[in-house]
């Protein structure tokens, strides 16, 4: 295994001018050695990019890439030492499952008591054991993606495992057995995993550390926690979460603190500078209030909606929406009520410029 480190930039174009020409801007980041990692984020935003870097499929146009300190930047996915595994399953069919797995160890001539041991372990962990001797071709688009997975992991000297959305194919709830069993994979064999989805729950059940990039540009490395109580960026916001965060226009006045057209007192003990600011704050976090209660704002309801497992108000405070989430045992106001919505608190966020300020 290795740490993978990039310093670069890419572009398709032979001679970018501007930020739009890069399908990734310039970054510097480490993947340290058994970590699992996700890159999140939209179509587009450059993942599949930064990952055939990793793997050597792409030669990025800018910079370089170091695995252990040594620059590989040219070098081979072989040379690499790289697993990969893809969207669609890329097996043989005439083959039998057990023979699809040993097959990458065979390749690197392991030693055959070691093949058996090792693909018997593989084949256990993807609860394939009783499908070795079947031959993949009899099998479901399902199954063979599983033993996609499984000649991805079935290496233990590989540098790193990266995943293109490889659940793709796979049904919604066998998806969900199959994440939670990565991630326990990932905990028995230790290997560095980089997995791309633009699959939020995916990527937050999955790794450890989460990269949510945004236009060739990633925002912020970290885990489901940080991003979604401290999200760096207000893509981070918006794209984390069901709904995302909520935003509202905010300016510092003196000691108050104009937030949507409502004179509040700043939050003590928060450096916040001068000019425009964003308030964010989560749906989870925003709470009905007493009127003028300190830190709250003026709403009208617009919609309360049931939504199963909870309660969504939608509010107005002006001409911005605010999304707030309850149990469903809440009772609350009617469409069309005045109420009160607490906005400051020790959850609230505060931006410039995109950015994360306090
Ligand atoms: N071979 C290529 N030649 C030119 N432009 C490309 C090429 N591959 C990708 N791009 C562009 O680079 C940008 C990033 O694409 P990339 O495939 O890395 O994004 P992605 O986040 O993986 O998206 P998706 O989830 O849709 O695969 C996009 O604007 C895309 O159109």
């Amino acid at each position: 295994m290795a740490r993978i480190s990039l310093d670069l930039a890419h572009s398709y174009k032979p001679h970018p001018q501007q930020d739009s020409d890069y399908a990734l801007l310039p970054l510097k980041m480490d993947f340290e050695d058994g970590g699992a990692y996700a890159l999140l984020g939209p179509s587009g935003c450059g993942k599949t990019t930064m990952l055939n870097i990793m793997s050597g499929l792409l030669v990025p146009s800018h910079g370089n890439v170091l695995f252990d300190g040594r620059d590989v930047t040219r070098a081979s996915p072989q040379e690499r030492n790289i697993a990969q595994v893809f969207q669609f399953p890329v097996i043989y069919d005439t083959m039998t499952v057990a023979e699809n797995l040993a097959f990458p160890l065979k390749n690197r001539k392991v030693p055959e008591a070691q093949i058996r041991q090792r693909v018997g372990a593989i084949a256990e962990m993807l609860e394939m054991s009783h499908q070795l001797n079947m031959r993949a071709a009899g099998l479901s688009a399902d199954q063979k993606q599983k033993i996609s997975l499984g000649r991805g992991l079935v290496r233990s000297d590989v540098a790193a495992v990266l995943f293109d959305e490889p659940l793709t194919v796979i049904d919604p709830h066998l998806k969900w057995q199959l994440r939670r069993k990565l991630k326990q994979i990932h905990h028995e064999l230790k290997l560095t995993l980089i997995y791309v989805t633009h699959d939020q729950v995916e990527a937050l059940t999955f790794a450890d550390q989460v990269v949510v990039m945004t236009r060739g540009r990633a925002v912020q490395v970290g885990s489901a926690d940080a991003l979604f109580e401290k999200p760096a960026h207000t893509f981070v916001g918006h794209f984390i979460g069901s709904p995302g965060m909520n935003f509202l226009p905010a300016q510092v006045e003196g000691t108050a603190l104009d937030v949507a057209g409502s004179r509040l007192t700043a939050p003590a003990g928060r450096a916040l500078p001068g000019g425009p600011l964003k308030l964010g704050i989560r749906p989870e976090y925003l709470a009905l209030a007493p009127a003028q209660q300190p830190g709250s704002v003026a709403c009208t309801v617009a919609q309360v909606q049931d939504i199963g497992t909870y309660l969504m108000l939608t509010a107005k405070v002006g001409e911005h929406t605010l999304k707030a989430r309850f149990t469903p045992e809440t009772r609350l106001p009617s469409a069309g009520d005045a109420i009160w919505l607490q906005v400051l608190g020790e959850h609230t966020c505060f931006y410039q410029n995109e950015e994360l300020v306090v």
